[in-house]
């Protein structure tokens, strides 16, 4: 009788769930490839490049094409008028992130990332605000310290005669900036941050990272749910390892808190959220706990591709070099203050985050409601990613765009179709800080040193998916310029 039931069960699951995704929604719904019951069109994208799977897709089937991920409805656009179209015209029913149960485990979509309306709305502000210049000034004045730590490792590493380990230091680099944004501490020079104080956030972010590249089929897979929040809360504890670890530091800010003294980030929250109400201290260490997830990895990984491609077109590098030194004469630091002066330096950061994108998709964004876009109809509670890879290969908007060429951002400033840290309300609230720190370790790194592949060929450009697009690991040589 049991048995009997549970086969029941399994047959109306089957029949429902193939119901869903073989059912026509609307006469001018979004094409995509047929999808397979409970799976529905994951299988199609097992290979180690989906991003590049679904720019091929959107050759077939257009700029909005619709897959499966098992049972969440997901429509992949590749075309920047279009992603203008949603995310700024229609931006209010776009706004919000779909609610999936990893999100929902840690911070119970509390911070900036996973929030929504209006609780968004008020944190983004909080956040922004706090994020300009003018108001952690010092914090931005100590970039500068994080890039002479970087080039003082890089110069001890040279004179040892040693290679250099890119993804290591730049990690390393723009962890520590993050981390003396938040909570106004140095990562002492001498920090291994895989084994010092710093890995308990380390280690779990990274985990964090490696989890979400591989994807969990639980987080769509409606009947999979109940169990994959049991496994987040007692076992896979990443996310939660690294609210405590924030807990940790809040408890320390508290010891000294002064709200007429904002020395760093955290205190800015602490003083908009409180520190009394366990859900108002939450948003403080959801807050936190995203600006790592989003700031840490997606820069390091942005001067990974930087160096990689600086060693594969030395004609490029030497290009760069010339113009950084003429402009310092005989300073030996670059400055922000230096950027306009080195537009070429900056067509060649913006070109490498173009032809190797960073991210493969962004975040997520759901729809509020049901909606026309592109003539093409999008059902309410869809999930919307941009496609960076296929907006980087797109002839219509790119001469060439399988040539490395940094001059095309000099003949025009603007593209529509790049838009790394996308676009309207809802953008990278880092993307100025991210600009910053990567042109300040880029242009100083370009100054010091020559950087040549260890066996003198090309290193290969090969994107890694995942979170971020990271090339296979590698080293390289240093030559010290100075
Ligand atoms: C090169 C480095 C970076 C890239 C390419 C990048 C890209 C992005 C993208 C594509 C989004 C999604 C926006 C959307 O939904 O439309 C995003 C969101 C976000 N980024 Fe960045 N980002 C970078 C660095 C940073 C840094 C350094 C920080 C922190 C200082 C940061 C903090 C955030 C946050 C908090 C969000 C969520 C914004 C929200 O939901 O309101 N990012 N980023």
């Amino acid at each position: 009788m049991i048995l009997q039931i549970i086969v029941y069960i399994i047959i109306f699951y089957l029949a429902h769930n193939t119901i869903k995704k073989y059912r026509k929604i609307h006469p001018n719904e979004v094409p995509g490839p047929t999808p397979i019951p409970i799976l529905g069109n994951l299988h199609q994208l097992i290979s180690k490049k989906p991003h590049v799977d679904l720019t091929n897709m959107s050759k077939k089937y257009g700029p909005l094409t619709r897959i499966w991920l098992a049972d969440l409805y997901t429509v992949i656009i590749s075309d920047p008028n279009l992603i203008r179209e949603v995310y700024v015209d229609n931006f209010d029913n776009f706004m919000n992130r779909p609610k999936i149960p990893s999100i929902e485990q840690s911070t119970d979509f509390h911070g900036t990332i996973s929030s929504s309306d209006n609780d968004w709305k008020r944190n983004r502000e909080i956040v922004s605000v706090a994020l300009r210049k003018t108001n952690i000034k010092h914090i931005y004045q100590l970039l500068d310290y994080q890039v002479d730590v970087l080039i003082e490792s890089m110069k001890s590493i040279e004179k040892a005669g040693e290679a250099f380990d890119p993804r290591y230091y730049l990690t390393r680099f723009t962890m520590s900036a993050m981390y003396k944004l938040i909570y106004n501490k140095d990562v002492p020079k001498d920090e291994d941050i895989n084994n010092g104080e710093i890995k308990d956030l380390m280690k779990p972010l990274q985990q964090i990272f490696i989890d979400s590249g591989k994807g969990s089929i639980f987080d769509v897979l409606e009947i999979g749910r109940p169990f994959y929040k049991l496994y987040l809360k007692y076992i896979n504890k990443n996310f939660i390892k690294m609210l405590d670890y924030s807990r940790g530091k809040f408890k320390e800010h508290l010891k000294d808190y002064n709200p007429e003294v904002q020395r760093d980030l955290l205190d800015i929250l602490i003083k908009e959220y409180g520190h009394e109400n366990e859900d108002d201290i939450l948003w403080v260490l959801s807050t936190v706990t995203g600006l790592f997830l989003a700031g840490v990895d997606t820069s390091s990984t942005g001067l990974e591709i930087m160096l990689l491609l600086l060693i594969n077109y030395p004609e490029i590098q030497e290009k760069a070099y010339q113009e950084i030194k003429s402009v310092m004469k005989d300073r030996s630091k670059v400055l922000l203050s230096d950027r306009q002066s080195m537009p070429f330096v900056v067509a060649v950061l913006k070109e490498s985050i173009r032809y190797l994108p960073i991210s493969p998709f962004g975040l997520p964004r759901t729809t509020r409601n049901d909606m026309v876009i592109g003539g093409k109809f999008i059902p309410r509670d869809s999930q919307i990613l941009i496609n960076y890879h296929a907006l980087s290969v797109n002839e219509e908007y790119w001469e060439n765009p399988s040539e490395f060429n940094p001059l095309r951002f000099l003949k025009s400033d603007s593209n529509p179709a790049y838009i790394p840290f996308s676009i309207g309300n809802r953008n990278c609230v880092g993307a100025n800080f991210a600009n910053d720190e990567m042109f300040l370790a880029l242009s100083n790194m370009i100054l010091n040193f020559k950087f040549k592949s260890i066996d003198g060929k090309p290193i290969d450009e090969t994107q890694c998916y995942g979170l971020s697009l990271k090339p296979n690991p590698f080293k390289i040589i240093l030559e010290s310029r100075t």
